[in-house]
Order: structure tokens, then C-alpha cells, then sequence
């Protein structure tokens, strides 16, 4: 009987439909999950010709052809290396294992050690789009060994979403590159969304905007430079209706805010390579911070919720929306610092113009502004900061009054704007010649003779203040 082209493991969301979508493409696909009934559902719901299921990971293993290729859309962590730990036994020296999860990259640079010294491969490849980009298209970040990229390649490359005919599936680099730029990714969508979320804040607050008024005027900015996947669904969401209710949904959905970790480890992998990302970091703790509902609610009799905003034009749309792209910059400018220091870091020469391209299509953060993102790097590969670019150094500077009138009414009548205000804040100290640190460095070597160094001759200098 003639093997199966390609496995997957982990028929939820995700592998369901990428074990579709690859399926689709003319390869053979065998399937398999720890609980047989999602494998009896995905038969009976979609069964093609191309797809076969197996109830036992050795019958699986079997099904496949040489050299094997099997893609884990397992949860991240525990299960992926449970799945490997069944898989081994199994495994013949040169077969590959793609882990497609959210693993933490650090833990896919530790299985490829270990699974390259047993004869296997291992590939970390960051999958996003959600269970739509799966099944249509999703943006791939494969990271492992290059020359075993080829035997993979024509199949990612497939299934991939594509852009002006360019692939969103680009080989990222060895062992965790892959994974580590997925994790930066939803770092990146973790800020987007909070500063999305603030413009809808503002607006609700200042303008008094209703649900369906927020639907046209998202609707509006997915027209402009804001186009993206994000602000489209948010446009799509302020328009459904509730059943129950006969309200507008998101006017009835509680108020906290749900992860599942990758925010966090972006803001603990920045704070290990010493880079400022303080919009991401800001997006997860009010994640974090909108879970105390109780204490927030108590809270707020306590303090009251701010001051009543002083009435402002239908000019203040404009407003927001140029904040909202000028802190988008500024968060979009630290997601790719924290890569640049991490491709010197981790030895992985990361092409940022590349990665850029992959983010345009499938993915989450998918954003018509990427192509200028992937302009900027394909000008300067090395380009320090983005906010050093003519094109977002323009932006920057047309809208900045703007963005500060918004952040001012915010901060002046109480309405929260963690990521919006850090954006700022990020950009000014960003652009300022001299901080206030020859204080603080003075303040160290006070109480702790730690030293400092002057501005006007060489050395490290210690005072008895
Ligand atoms: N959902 C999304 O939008 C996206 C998810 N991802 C990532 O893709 C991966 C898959 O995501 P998703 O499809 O949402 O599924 P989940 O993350 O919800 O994981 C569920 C799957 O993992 C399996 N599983 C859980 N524990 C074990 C274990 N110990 N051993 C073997 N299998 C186990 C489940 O099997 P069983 O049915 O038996 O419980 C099921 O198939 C995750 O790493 C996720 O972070 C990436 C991009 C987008
Ligand atoms: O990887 C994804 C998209 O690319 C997931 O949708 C993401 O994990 C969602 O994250 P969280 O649950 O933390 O909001």
C-alpha cells in the first residue's frame, strides 16, 4: 500500500485545518490525536480522499513515508513533549518532527539538541492565522536545519498564504528562530490589540460612540494606512447583535481579558536581551490588571471614573486614528528591535525585511503598513530602530500633535491609555539626547560606589559625595 506524503498530530483548532488545507494541495495526509473521537469527527465531518486517520501513534507512524514528516498541533509545552516520548520508539534515523505549536523557543532549541543527537530533526515553524489562516492560508516561520528545510519546504510553501505572489512561509533560521519570531508576533499582536482597544475606549468615552458608530468608523480606517486584519474584525465585530440580549455583543462581554502566554514571554525574553518594549509589556500586564475585576470595580466607587471630557468635534476621530497609527509604529518599531538584538544575540542573521513580508499575509497582525515595514529593512538590513526611517520618521512627525492632544484629553480625564501613553513615552525618550541618567548614575554611585563615566574625558570615575 502506497505511504501517506505527510502526518499531523493534534486535530483541534489548528491541525484540523492545516491537515485540511495540505490535504487540499494534492498530498496524502494521516492524522492522528490523543482522543480518537476528534479523528472519528474530522473523517465524518471532512473526509477526502487524500486524509487518513489512525487510532494508535505506531499505525500512524507506519502510514507514512520515508523520510517522515510529522507536524505536532499539540498544546504547547507538556504535550509536545509527551507526543515526542511516544513518537521515538517509532522514529527512524533522518525522520522529521515539525512542531507547529507555540512552543517557547528556548524549549525547541533544547529538543532540537536532543533529537539531533538521536539521528532525528526537529523543526520549530511558528503557524499563525488562527483556525481561518490554517485552513486558507497561514503565515509560517520555519526555524531548524536549512538543508532538511528543502524536504518540507514545497509543502509549507503550499499551503501558505501569499501576497502580491510573494510566500508569507520563509526559512527564519536554526533550531528556536522560527518559534522565537512567532512568540515576538503575538508580542506585536498583543499591543496592537490593547492600542485598538484604547482608540475604542477614547472614542466610547470622549464622542460618546455607540456600537454601531464605532463599526463605520472602523470600517472607515481599514480603508486608510490602518488596514489590517485586526481593525477589519473589529469593524465586524461592533456590528453583531447579541441574541439573547437584542444589544450589541461587545457592549455584554466581560471585561477580562484572557492569555495564554506568549505576551509574557515576548516582555521576559526582552527584559533577559536588555530591549525596551514597553507597549508589549504594558499590553500584557493590563491583560493581567483587567482579571482583578472585583478590586477594580470597588476601585472605582472609591476614586470615581475620571473626569467628564470636554466636548470635542467629530475632528477628534481623525485624531485617535493618527494616534493610534503613530503608537502602532512605536509598538511595531519595539517588536523588531527585540528580533534585531536577538538575530546578534542568538548568532541567527535574521532577515527582518523577509519576516516583515511573512507577517503580511495569514497572520494576525497582518497589515497593509508591513510593506513599508519590509521597505524600511530591505533599504538598511541593520536599520537600528524603525523610528530611524524616513517613511515612519514622516508619519511620526505629521501626526505627532495629534497624538499628543489624544494622550493629553486621556490622561486629563482619566481614561486609561496604557498603550498609547507608553508609545509616547517610548518615542520621547527614544528621541532625547540627554536623559536624565547622569543623575541616576550619580544616585548609584552615591549609595553604592557603583561609578560613572563623564562626559568629558575617558574612564570610570568614583566620588565620596
Ligand atoms: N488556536 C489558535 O488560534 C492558534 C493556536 N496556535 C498553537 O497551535 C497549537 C494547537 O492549537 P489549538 O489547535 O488551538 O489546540 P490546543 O492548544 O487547544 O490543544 C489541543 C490539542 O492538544 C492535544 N493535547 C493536549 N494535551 C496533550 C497531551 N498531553 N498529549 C497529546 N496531545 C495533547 C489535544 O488532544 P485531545 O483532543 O486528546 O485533548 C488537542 O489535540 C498550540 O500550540 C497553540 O498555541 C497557533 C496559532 C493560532
Ligand atoms: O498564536 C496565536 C495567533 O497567532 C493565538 O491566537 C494566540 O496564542 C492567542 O494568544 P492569547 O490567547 O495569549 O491571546
Amino acid at each position: 500500500m502506497s505511504k501517506q506524503n505527510i502526518g499531523i498530530i493534534g486535530l483541534a483548532v489548528m491541525g484540523k485545518n492545516l491537515a485540511l488545507n495540505i490535504a487540499d494541495h494534492g498530498y496524502t495526509v494521516s492524522v492522528f490525536n490523543r482522543s480518537g473521537e476528534k479523528t472519528e469527527e474530522l473523517l465524518a465531518e471532512c473526509g477526502t480522499k487524500n486524509l487518513k486517520g489512525y487510532f494508535t501513534i505506531e499505525e500512524f507512524v507506519q502510514s507514512l513515508e520515508l523520510p517522515r514528516k510529522i507536524i505536532l498541533m499539540v498544546k504547547a509545552g507538556n504535550a509536545v513533549d509527551d507526543t515526542i516520548r511516544q513518537l521515538k520508539p517509532h522514529l527512524v534515523q533522518g525522520d522529521i518532527i515539525i512542531d507547529g505549536g507555540n512552543s517557547y523557543f528556548a524549549q525547541t532549541i533544547g529538543r532540537s539538541k536532543e533529537l539531533e543527537a538521536d539521528g532525528f530533526y526537529y523543526f520549530g515553524v511558528g503557524i499563525s492565522g488562527g483556525e481561518e489562516g490554517a485552513r486558507t492560508g497561514p503565515a509560517i516561520m520555519p526555524g531548524g536545519d536549512e538543508k532538511v528545510y528543502e524536504l518540507i519546504k514545497p509543502i509549507l510553501t503550499d499551503i501558505s498564504a501569499k501576497v502580491d505572489g510573494e510566500l508569507c512561509c520563509h526559512y527564519i533560521g536554526r533550531d528556536g528562530a522560527g518559534h522565537f519570531i512567532k512568540m515576538v508576533h503575538n508580542g506585536i499582536e498583543y499591543a496592537d490589540m490593547q492600542l485598538i482597544c484604547e482608540a475604542y475606549l477614547i472614542l466610547k468615552s470622549v464622542l460618546n460612540m455607540s456600537a454601531p458608530d464605532l463599526h463605520e468608523v472602523f470600517k472607515e480606517w481599514n480603508q486608510g494606512e490602518l488596514n489590517s486584519y485586526l481593525i477589519g474584525i473589529t469593524s465586524d465585530i461592533f456590528a453583531k447583535k447579541d441574541i439573547d440580549s437584542n444589544n450589541y455583543l461587545v457592549d455584554m462581554i466581560l471585561d477580562v481579558a484572557g492569555q495564554k502566554g506568549t505576551g509574557k514571554w515576548t516582555s521576559q525574553v526582552a527584559l533577559d536581551l536588555g530591549v525596551s518594549i514597553p507597549t508589549i509589556t504594558g499590553a500584557v500586564f493590563e491583560r493581567y490588571l483587567s482579571s482583578d475585576k472585583d478590586i477594580r470595580v470597588a476601585a472605582s466607587q472609591l476614586y470615581g471614573n475620571g473626569v467628564k471630557p470636554e466636548q470635542k468635534s467629530t475632528d477628534f476621530v481623525e485624531s485617535v486614528r493618527k494616534a493610534l497609527y503613530a503608537s502602532k509604529i512605536c509598538a511595531y518599531a519595539q517588536g523588531f528591535s527585540l528580533m534585531l538584538e536577538a538575530s546578534r544575540h542568538y548568532g541567527w542573521t535574521l532577515d527582518l525585511s523577509s519576516i516583515a513580508k511573512i507577517f503580511r499575509g495569514g497572520c494576525i497582525i497582518r497589515a497593509q503598513f508591513l510593506n513599508k515595514i519590509a521597505e524600511a529593512y530591505q533599504d538598511e538590513p541593520e536599520l537600528a530602530n524603525l523610528l530611524m526611517n524616513s517613511y515612519f520618521k514622516d508619519a511620526i512627525e505629521q501626526y505627532g500633535q495629534a497624538w499628543r492632544d489624544v494622550v493629553s484629553t486621556a490622561i486629563i480625564t482619566g481614561i486609561s491609555v496604557p498603550g498609547f501613553s507608553s508609545a509616547i513615552a517610548y518615542f520621547d525618550s527614544f528621541r532625547t539626547q540627554t536623559l536624565p541618567m547622569n543623575l541616576l548614575q550619580a544616585q548609584r554611585d552615591y549609595f553604592g560606589s557603583h561609578t560613572y563615566q563623564r562626559i568629558d574625558k575617558e574612564g570610570t570615575y568614583h566620588t565620596q559625595w
